[in-house]
């Protein structure tokens, strides 16, 4: 120690330079000499950072990544750090030649153990961040479970409908005053996950339940680019920077949540009354019929992925669905005007409604076009070395989907950030696809949970518009149309005046 001591006292700030110089200079011949010559054209990146710049506190990313594309092409290459890559694909058949005809090499996600912050939250497990026979194993799982539950059954919409009626009673209080729907939608779309998996709803006033939700969305808000550095530093660095405490605190506080709800389920369980999702993965796991896959530790991330995943991209979704309608009042009139010309006001709409409201899902397209809330999907990785329109991509090169380019492309969409929802009706009024359409994704990581969001939006949106009216605060200055991109895009704040119909 009294060595160490000694030698700590003899190094001068010189010294420190010059180590520091050299370790510069190491890690940027480290980051020109690795991968491939021939990478995709990209910016020029700087030594050692590469282009990490473009992402430093960047809440517009899908507008850089919009310019990328632009500058670059479909295929472009970046730079993080001194060794990281990451591959932009843009333009629908680029992504689907990627992830649907390539699917088999381009569908793993990012290896995060070596990210030193994620050693605190997911470890791999669950379905977003995992690979393998473990993944395609539980994604099954899921996608029956969810099928089980609900989908397409009346007992899920029923639940949805006892969630509006909610919704509505909070709207009714909210009547001619300036209101902001920040939180309208967060309560009810997480209430409706908690009774597939947790077979329970909150109420309004349970503090707890209030507690995580808030913590749900301030995750929400500030990760994604505005976390960079805390993913690039090692942990005790990134630990010093007060974002990234707080960002595991509230990861704490939903993990904690959801913790509970599995140590409840495992006191009250009996295998011959499934009650809901986790009740099935304890049958499921104590049967042991299926594969390893169906350990404690998956089961808590898979309701982790479930909770988070499905609460806050439909209610984003809905946020920016209120702000177009007040932005086009002739838009939300004439839609409204379909929903009482097919169903009236007796009655609550349903899903069988949808056939009867063109209209109405063409809105929904372009509400989810033009929200476009998760920008470029959520990060995939090659799964082996692949030549990819010419170019060498070596196995666990990081990919990203610019799937807001693929909704924005003006050689795609007329005039594409008018909101438009005639683009989606033929002469016949019958709604038209389009492939650059593509906000779940596509190929074998496309969202699971694609159906039940649908469900969701229609039947809020519609019985929404059904009874209230929204309009603007002041028409003279309307709220903006930004997005702010944290995990997902999400509108600026707005307030609104909602009356009754
Ligand atoms: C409007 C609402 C939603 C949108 C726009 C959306 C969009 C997406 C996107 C873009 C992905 C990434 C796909 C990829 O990596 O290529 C994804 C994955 C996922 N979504 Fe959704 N999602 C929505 C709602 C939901 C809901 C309600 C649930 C849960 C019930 C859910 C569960 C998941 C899961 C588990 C994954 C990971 C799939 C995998 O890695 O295999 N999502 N979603």
């Amino acid at each position: 120690m009294a060595a160490f001591t000694a030698w700590v006292e003899y190094i001068d700030t010189s010294t420190v330079l010059i180590f520091l110089v050299m370790l510069l200079c190491a890690l940027w011949l480290l980051s020109s000499s690795d991968g491939p010559t021939n990478w995709p054209p990209g910016p020029k990146p700087w030594p050692v950072i590469g282009n990490a710049d473009l992402f430093w506190n960047n809440d517009q990313l899908y507008l850089t990544f919009m310019e990328l594309a632009k500058t670059y092409g479909d295929v472009v290459h970046l730079r993080v750090g001194p060794s990281g890559h990451i591959i932009l694909l843009s333009g629908h058949e680029v992504i689907r030649e990627a992830f649907v005809d390539k699917g088999e090499y381009f569908s793993n996600r990012p290896n995060t153990s070596h990210i030193p912050l994620m050693k605190y939250t997911n470890k791999g497990k669950g379905i977003i961040m995992q690979d393998g026979e473990d993944w395609k194993t539980l994604r099954r799982f899921t996608l029956r479970a969810l099928r089980d539950f609900g989908l397409g059954k009346s007992s899920l919409e029923d639940k949805i409908k006892d969630e509006l009626e909610n919704v509505l009673d909070e709207l009714d209080k909210k009547c001619g005053v300036p209101y902001c729907p920040q939180k309208l939608f967060y309560q009810p779309v997480s209430n409706i996950i908690c009774s597939i998996i947790f077979g329970h709803r909150y109420s309004y006033d349970n503090k707890e339940f209030q507690h995580m939700l808030d913590a749900m969305m301030y995750r929400f808000e500030h990760s994604g680019p505005k976390l960079i550095l805390g993913t690039i530093l090692p942990a005790p660095l990134a630990l010093l920077i007060p974002k990234v405490r707080k960002m595991l605190e509230v990861d704490r506080e939903i993990r904690d949540f959801v913790r509970k709800r599995i140590d409840e389920h495992r006191d009250t369980f009996d295998g011959d009354n499934v009650r809901d999702f986790i009740d099935l993965y304890l049958k499921t796991e104590q049967s042991g019929e299926e594969s390893g896959a169906f350990t404690d530790a998956n089961m808590f991330e898979v309701i982790d992925d479930l909770f988070l995943a499905g609460t806050d991209t439909t209610s984003t979704t809905l946020l920016w669905g209120l702000l177009y309608l007040i932005l086009y009042p002739e838009i939300q009139a004439k839609c409204r005007l379909e929903i009482l010309q097919a169903i009236g006001q007796d009655r609550l709409p349903s899903m069988k409604d949808r056939d009867e409201l063109p209209y109405m899902e063409a809105v929904i397209l372009e509400i989810q076009r033009l929200g476009s809330i998760a920008p470029s999907a959520v990060p995939h990785v090659t799964s082996e070395s692949i030549t990819f329109r010419g170019y060498d991509l070596p196995k666990n090169t990081l990919v990203r989907a610019n799937l807001y380019q693929s909704h924005m492309d003006p050689e795609i969409w007329e005039d594409p950030v008018a909101f438009n929802p005639d683009r989606w009706l033929d002469e016949n009024n019958m709604l038209k696809t389009n492939p650059a359409f593509m906000p779940f994704s596509v190929g074998r990581r496309m969202c699971l949970g694609d159906s039940l969001a649908k469900m969701e939006m229609f039947l809020f949106i519609a019985t929404l518009l059904q009874r209230f009216d929204f309009r603007m605060l002041d028409a003279g200055s309307p709220p903006s149309t930004e997005g702010i991109q944290g995990l997902t895009r999400s509108p600026r704040k707005y307030e609104l005046i909602v009356s009754r119909v």
